[in-house]
């Protein structure tokens, strides 16, 4: 019994989700940035299992903003630490360093301020592409906390993997194991949407490596007229996979300013070997 008491604590839910907001609530601090009309189109994009690629997300000054409060959270001795797998001494899936970032009460952020814009408009997602509405699947969860992961660039990566868990119909035939499992998975299993805000410069090259590589069709799309813009352009043509075979793998640059949207129970990926410093901000929109 004690230690399904330590599943539920430590495993993830109550550490993770227990002071998430629900879609709505997390997006009165800051107005939402997809236009409107596109939201839809990019939520019908993720549940049909595309990787949705937004450039232009942030503009170029407040891309440059951005670099300067990276430059400064950087500087503070101790905030970014190994990622925590790493840290438990396994280095064989990821090796980047990570802080994460609290919507409250993060005196780190307080004067980072373009660096807190970001956290807001990620969490401002959730209610977008739900249409300003409840979603059919439950209403969606935003956690307070977005991961800021550096990836150094020497050779960094972050191996092959899904963000999140579904359980098969026959673990619960496993018994308390399986409950155990269940509860210590929790927050891992809520993950419904993956958002990832690249904070690197807008021209990187592929000689820098630092793909994300996905195991999915990428829908691409740019924000009309900059990031007030008030629709989406399709930036390649169409769905790429639409009406053919879905391409199987495909390659995501990790440009600034790029916002990346995926279903995180069902796209694989993986961050390729790092040859610059490479940053992202990832938050796992839940239900
Ligand atoms: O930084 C990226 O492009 C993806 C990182 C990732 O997959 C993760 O943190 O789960
Ligand atoms: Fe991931």
């Amino acid at each position: 019994m004690a230690s399904l008491g330590l599943a539920f604590h430590e495993g993830l839910w109550w550490p993770l989700l227990r002071d998430a907001q629900d879609a709505k609530e997390a997006a009165s601090e800051c107005p939402g940035r997809l236009p409107a009309a596109s939201a839809a189109l990019l939520a019908k994009r993720i549940s049909e299992g595309a990787v949705v690629v937004v450039d232009g997300f942030l503009s170029s000054a407040e891309l440059a903003a951005t670099q300067r409060d990276l430059a400064l959270l950087a500087a503070m001795p101790g905030v970014l630490e190994l990622n925590p797998k790493a840290l438990a001494g396994d280095s064989s899936v990821r090796t980047d360093k990570v802080c994460y970032l609290r919507a409250q009460g993060d005196i780190r952020l307080e004067k980072l301020e373009r660096l807190q814009l970001c956290h807001r408009l990620l969490r401002s997602l959730a209610w977008q592409l739900s249409g300003g509405s409840e979603c059919e699947e439950g209403p969606l969860l935003v956690p307070q906390w977005t991961q800021l992961a550096l990836y150094g660039g020497s050779g960094t990566f972050y191996s092959a993997h899904v963000d999140g868990f579904t359980f098969p119909s026959w673990y619960c035939l496993t018994g308390l194991y399986g409950l155990y499992l269940f509860l210590r998975w929790g927050a891992v299993r809520r993950r419904a949407v993956t958002a990832i805000l690249y904070l690197n410069t807008e021209d990187w090259s592929e000689e820098y490596g630092g793909a994300l590589c996905c195991k999915a069709p990428v829908a691409h799309f740019a924000m009309a007229g900059g990031s007030t813009c008030d629709s989406l352009i399709a930036a390649a043509p169409g769905f790429e996979g639409e009406g053919g075979a879905p391409r199987p793998r495909s390659e995501v640059w990790p440009k600034g300013g790029r916002l990346v949207l995926f279903d995180s129970q069902v796209v694989e990926h993986e961050v390729c070997p790092t040859w610059r410093e490479r940053w992202a901000l990832t938050l796992w929109i839940s239900r």
